[in-house]
């Protein structure tokens, strides 16, 4: 399978490239290949591959509109233009639900972003759908936790995403007979309110219980108080 990766460069990819790497025909790409809020740059780029895994993006909750908007909106939009029947594998984030404070939040839930970030990945996950019902093709959108070889902060201990789930993750979504799904993007924490239930055969292995005791309450580590209470 060849396999398309932006946000190649990023902090998310650097982590889950090696285990791609390992297994398909990669191409990764990054800004200094081609912006890919330019409707031509991003066909350029997506042009004989199998499946599209856009990590590319302004990752930050606290980013306003205007720096959203063309990583997060025009690029998201122009990779689903240009993509054709090409498996498309997108990074939501746990920001798109971050409204839901009690009970369990499980990828069924509909969005309830808890701020203009969480808004572009809850659009993200309705763009991707319409992608898939208008094209026959398969969309899959991750709700990505915290993505750090270690969780960051107290407060992260339930969103954590181990780099070895993270791969498994990402693997499941390029190969499961899935046509959409919206899929939780966090390890089995101990205690945690987020479900890891999902429909492509991701079973997360790691715990973020065994750091319980090594980290500590980061403040402002989250802007989003949903995302992080
Ligand atoms: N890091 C996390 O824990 C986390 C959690 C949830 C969701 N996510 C999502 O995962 C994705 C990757 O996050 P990250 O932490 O690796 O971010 P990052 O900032 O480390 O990497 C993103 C990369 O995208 C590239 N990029 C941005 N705009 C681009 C454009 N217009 N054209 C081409 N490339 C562009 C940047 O150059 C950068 O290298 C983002 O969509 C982010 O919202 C990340
Ligand atoms: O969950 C998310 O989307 C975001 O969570 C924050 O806490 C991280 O610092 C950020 O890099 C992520 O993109």
């Amino acid at each position: 399978m060849r396999v398309l990766v932006t946000g190649a460069a990023g902090s998310v990819a650097r982590q889950v490239l090696p285990a791609l790497e390992r297994r398909y025909e990669v191409r990764p790409v990054d800004l200094p290949d081609g912006d890919l809020s330019d409707l031509e740059a991003a066909r350029r780029l997506t042009t004989g591959v199998d499946a599209v895994v856009h990590l590319a993006g302004n990752p930050q909750p606290a980013a306003g509109w205007e720096s959203l908007h063309r990583p997060n909106i025009v690029a998201l939009t122009n990779i689903l233009a240009v993509a054709g029947r090409s498996r498309v594998v997108l990074a939501s984030s746990v920001h798109a639900v971050g409204q839901y404070r009690l009970g369990g939040v499980d990828a069924q839930r509909p969005a309830a972003p808890c701020c203009s970030y969480g808004a572009t990945k809850a659009f993200a996950e309705v763009a991707a759908r319409a992608h898939s019902y208008q094209t026959g093709g398969t969309a899959i959108c991750l709700r990505l936790g915290a993505c750090t070889p270690t969780p960051p902060a107290r407060q992260a201990l339930e969103l954590w995403l181990a780099p070895e789930d993270l791969q498994q993750l990402v693997i499941r979504a390029l190969e499961a007979p899935a046509r959409f799904a919206i899929v939780p993007g966090v390890s089995a924490n101990t205690g945690s309110r987020w479900s890891t239930a999902n429909t492509i055969g991701y079973r997360p292995t790691k715990d973020s219980a065994q750091y319980r005791n090594q980290v500590d309450d980061v403040p402002g580590w989250a802007t989003c108080e949903g995302a992080a209470a």
